[in-house]
């Protein structure tokens, strides 16, 4: 195994991925400490070394160091964004003001998602708290809920830094996991945020038994979408062809862990959004990236008539089965185009 270039992590975010990642740190040789908001559920998994509420099954390594307590914050090397899109902006204008992250050699975004208000990439929100701290993107095909049992996983991180995109990557690099490097910071960051809305499109797919002719025509056309959308953004195409395009995408529209095709599923089966909604704590991004993707597609003007309807059902009360009504109908055209 390569010698580690970093030796302390900070984990910001107490849900099911910042759990799973504060472990893989820790199993790779790392100190780490995990931040959540909650002081009862910090302490809790001080105490117990189980995160109970988001992913139970893990009892995490006695190197990892669970805080709520801002004061407690030792200095990091390695900083991971692991909280909701909504909430980066926030959390990094905190964090950034902290003296134990003066001295951070990168900040790792790990959530997937676009600004709403100015549909912004997460490593552009981070840049404008972390000034002069190098930003990368971990992503890819990883449920939480596998990586915390350990199974085989691959992933991709992305920074225009080659050296710290692999020095990060030595830190993710252990037997069961596999990470990649990648110069595209735009085009993955976009790939793992459009793949939601997607998920959620599969999900209703599946809810509405529509077989699998149809969903395999969904993922596929959307993966078309993705690669026009992400490229107009300024994204390369073949990073959508990688593990944070394709890979997320296939893992998230086929995945009984996927949140986002949860919602979609209980969707298609006639549930009312509002009250899937309410019916866990957990983050389903593709509710929001919907809109913000949307908004970003029309300021662009980029063609996205599967997204427009995913919009249409989850902001306009538009029937599913009239959704897809919407797309069969419409003028045929190359497949290319
Ligand atoms: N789960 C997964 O398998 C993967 C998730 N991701 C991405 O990681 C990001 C985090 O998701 P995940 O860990 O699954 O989320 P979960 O739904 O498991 O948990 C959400 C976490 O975010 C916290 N949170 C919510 N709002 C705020 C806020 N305003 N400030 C600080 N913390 C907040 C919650 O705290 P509280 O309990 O106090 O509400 C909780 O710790 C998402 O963008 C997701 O797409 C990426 C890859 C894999
Ligand atoms: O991004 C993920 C897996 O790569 C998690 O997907 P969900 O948020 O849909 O659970």
């Amino acid at each position: 195994m390569p010698t580690l270039p970093y030796s302390n992590a900070l984990v910001i975010g107490a849900g099911s991925w910042g759990t799973a990642l504060a472990a893989v740190l820790a199993e790779r040789g790392l100190q780490v400490q995990f931040w959540g908001r909650d002081p009862v559920l910090m302490e809790e998994i001080q105490t117990t070394r189980r995160n109970t509420r988001y992913l139970p099954g893990l009892v995490l390594a006695d190197s990892i160091q669970a805080i709520s307590d801002l004061e407690a914050l030792r200095p990091a090397d390695l900083v991971m964004f692991v909280v909701p899109s909504k909430a980066v902006r926030e959390t990094a204008a905190i964090m950034v003001a902290h003296p134990a992250l003066q001295q951070t050699q990168v900040v790792i975004s790990c959530a997937k998602g676009v600004e709403l208000e100015t549909g912004k990439r997460l490593t552009q929100i981070l840049a404008e708290s972390f000034t002069h701290t190098p930003l990368a993107v971990l992503t890819g095909p990883n449920h939480a809920e596998e990586v915390s049992q350990r199974m085989a996983t691959a992933a991709v991180v992305a920074c225009d830094q080659e050296n710290i995109a692999r020095d990060v990557q030595t830190c993710f690099t252990l037997p069961w996991f596999r990470s990649y490097t990648s110069d595209d910071v735009t085009g993955v960051e976009w790939a793992g945020a459009m793949k939601n809305p997607y998920a959620i499109a599969a999900g209703i797919a599946l809810g509405l038994k529509l077989g699998d002719n149809a969903i395999a025509a969904l993922v596929t056309r959307a993966l078309a979408e993705m690669v026009r959308m992400g490229s107009a953004m300024g994204g390369r195409p073949e990073s959508f062809m990688g593990l944070g395009g394709v890979g997320d995408l296939m893992a998230t529209c086929y995945s009984q862990h996927s949140r986002n095709h949860r919602v979609g599923r209980l969707l298609g089966e006639g549930m009312p959004l509002q009250e899937i909604m309410s019916s866990t704590r957990m983050v389903a991004e593709g509710v929001p990236n919907t809109a913000s993707l949307h908004q970003a597609a029309r300021a662009k003007g980029v063609r996205t008539p599967l997204l427009d309807e995913i919009y249409a059902m989850l902001y306009e009360a538009k029937p599913a089965r009239e959704a897809m009504r919407t797309l069969l109908s419409r003028d045929p055209r190359a497949e290319t185009e």
